[in-house]
């Protein structure tokens, strides 16, 4: 999986036309001091309780550092040329989501997958307020 880490003022997002068969319901809506989890799903990454748990600790650590009140997860589809099918990548950013839920203190917001989508979004533009990261899943045969 590959994320791009933004913490912004503000961030808002705006429900297009869909954008594949397999998609969430069509919910538009904004965050303040959020940590924007841009979030592209690779072929090889699963929904596996350890490999989720790993993401969702280094996200919740970097909210924590920059005290973001709240954290949306972007299902993004750019950040890599070696994508998830749709329906793989769905419920991999389902269960992440509910996992990060489950240990966040703050608010935690998912926009709709498979759709296209408008967004605006106000970096802080402090050090840590744009990252990235790849996470590769344990002992997974990297093609
Ligand atoms: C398009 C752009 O404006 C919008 N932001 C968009 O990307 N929409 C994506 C994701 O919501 C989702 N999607 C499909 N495959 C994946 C994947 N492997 N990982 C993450 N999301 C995916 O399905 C949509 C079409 O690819």
């Amino acid at each position: 999986m590959r994320v791009l880490y933004i913490h912004a003022e503000r961030f808002t997002w705006d429900v297009k036309d869909p954008a594949s068969d397999i998609r969430d319901e069509p919910i538009s809506g904004k965050a303040n001091n959020a940590l924007v989890i841009f979030a592209t799903v690779e072929r090889g990454d699963i929904p596996d309780e350890g490999f989720l748990r790993q993401i969702a600790r280094d996200i919740i650590d970097v909210a924590n550092k920059v005290k973001a009140s709240s954290i949306v997860i972007y299902p993004y589809a750019h950040l890599s040329s070696e994508l998830a099918r749709p329906y793989v990548a769905r419920e991999v950013l389902n269960k992440l989501y509910e996992v990060v839920k489950s240990e966040f203190h703050g608010e935690v917001y998912k926009a709709p997958f498979g759709y296209y989508k408008a967004f605006e979004i106000k970096c802080f533009g402090h050090p840590l307020s744009e990252l990235s990261r790849s996470f590769k899943p344990e002992g997974a045969k990297v093609e």
